[in-house]
């Protein structure tokens, strides 16, 4: 039998019309329905083609911002996702409907550290459903993983507060004057925090300018599936209370006490608001008046000031930066016995 062969050729120029064809008939079925701006979409991979380069997503979520408005709304594959642009917005999903919004993606395996702890403690010793016992080891590391999280990002806030410090050293030196009048030489304690104003704003400050989270845990509709995230936009300010003083005097009014603007939102808000807020917040004033009080930080010579602009990991880190470290007068010598 003979076999009939004929040869296509497709030009490259073809070949371009008919993707392009086709993209325009998947992107018609997927039209969006909401009425809410955003993304173009198509099916399976929904909005990901539109999101594609180097830009992390919350400065891609800010950009979409300028071109869609404070609320619009994108795929993520299949996952119809509305980002919160604006604080006014923010706090209306987080705080006035955070019941509504208050579930979590399944794969975000988050939990009350309190609740997990609670539920290990109470099996601890009697033999779960596969003969396996809980010990005091399984108690200790699953703690320290649901901890870890807390870990990193306190950590993490306070690298990013130097790298200011070194950017600005004429705070530093007023943090260390405060800590002298307020504390002199004994050891920091935690009921310090209120004499401490000046040292607080600081730490605000760091979490404002470069939040370790800045795109939030998305939240979860619990109507639709629906999912809600908020890039760090809200902490810079709202048209109704715009955050418009420098580093770190936003946190202060005139009389030196501190202000908290409710634009300012570093632990969330609502339902889902981080359950680790109070430690953190202690942990980064004792790490960070303790390190003050001895010692000071500064450039070394010849180094250029630390980057700014960080990189996006599971949290967003600054790039490694070189930093001296001075024993102020008086700590040379670690004689100091609290
Ligand atoms: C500077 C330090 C920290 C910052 C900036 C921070 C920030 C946040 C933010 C923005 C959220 C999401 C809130 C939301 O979705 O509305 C969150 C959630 C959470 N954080 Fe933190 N956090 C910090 C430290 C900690 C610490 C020390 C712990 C534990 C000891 C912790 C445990 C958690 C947990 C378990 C959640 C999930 C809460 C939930 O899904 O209901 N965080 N955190």
């Amino acid at each position: 039998m003979a076999t009939y062969v004929f040869p296509v050729t497709v030009s490259p120029l073809l070949t371009v019309l008919l993707v392009l064809a086709a993209l325009a008939i998947l992107a018609a079925l997927g039209q969006r329905s909401s009425g809410m701006p955003g993304l173009p979409r198509l099916p399976v991979v929904g909005s990901l083609p539109w999101m594609t380069g180097t830009t992390p997503p919350h400065l891609l979520f800010m950009k979409f911002g300028r071109k869609y408005g404070p609320l619009f709304e994108l795929y993520l594959g299949p996952h119809r996702t509305v980002v919160v642009n604006d604080h006014d917005h923010a706090r209306e999903v987080l705080l006035q409907r955070g019941r509504d919004f208050a579930g979590r993606p399944s794969m975000v395996m988050l939990r009350d550290p309190r609740d997990l702890l609670d539920a290990l403690l109470k099996g601890q010793g009697s033999p779960g459903p596969d003969g396996t016992v809980i010990t005091d080891d399984h108690v200790l590391m699953t703690a320290a993983e649901a901890f870890g999280a807390g870990v990193e990002t306190t950590s993490t806030t306070l690298l990013w507060v130097l790298a200011y410090l070194l950017h600005h050293p004429e705070v530093e030196e007023k943090a260390q004057r405060e800590l002298d009048e307020e504390v002199g030489e004994r050891a920091v304690r935690a009921a310090d925090r209120g004499r401490l104003p000046y040292l607080d704003s600081i730490i605000n400050e760091g979490m404002r300018i470069r939040p370790v989270s800045p795109v939030l845990i998305p939240h979860i509709a619990m109507s639709d599936s629906s999912q809600v995230t908020r890039p760090s936009t809200p902490n810079r300010g709202s048209k109704s209370e715009p955050c418009h003083k420098t580093f770190p005097d936003r946190f202060l009014d005139d009389q030196g006490q501190r202000v908290t603007p409710s634009c300012f939102l570093p632990f969330g808000a609502g339902p889902r608001i981080c359950v680790g807020e109070s430690l953190a917040r202690m942990e980064l004033f004792l790490f960070l008046s303790s390190m003050l009080q001895r010692m000071s930080f500064m450039l070394p010579g010849g180094a250029t000031p630390p980057n700014l602009q960080g990189r996006l990991g599971v949290v967003l880190q600054p790039l490694p930066y070189k930093v001296a470290v001075r024993p102020r007068a008086g700590w040379e010598v670690s004689t100091h016995v609290n």
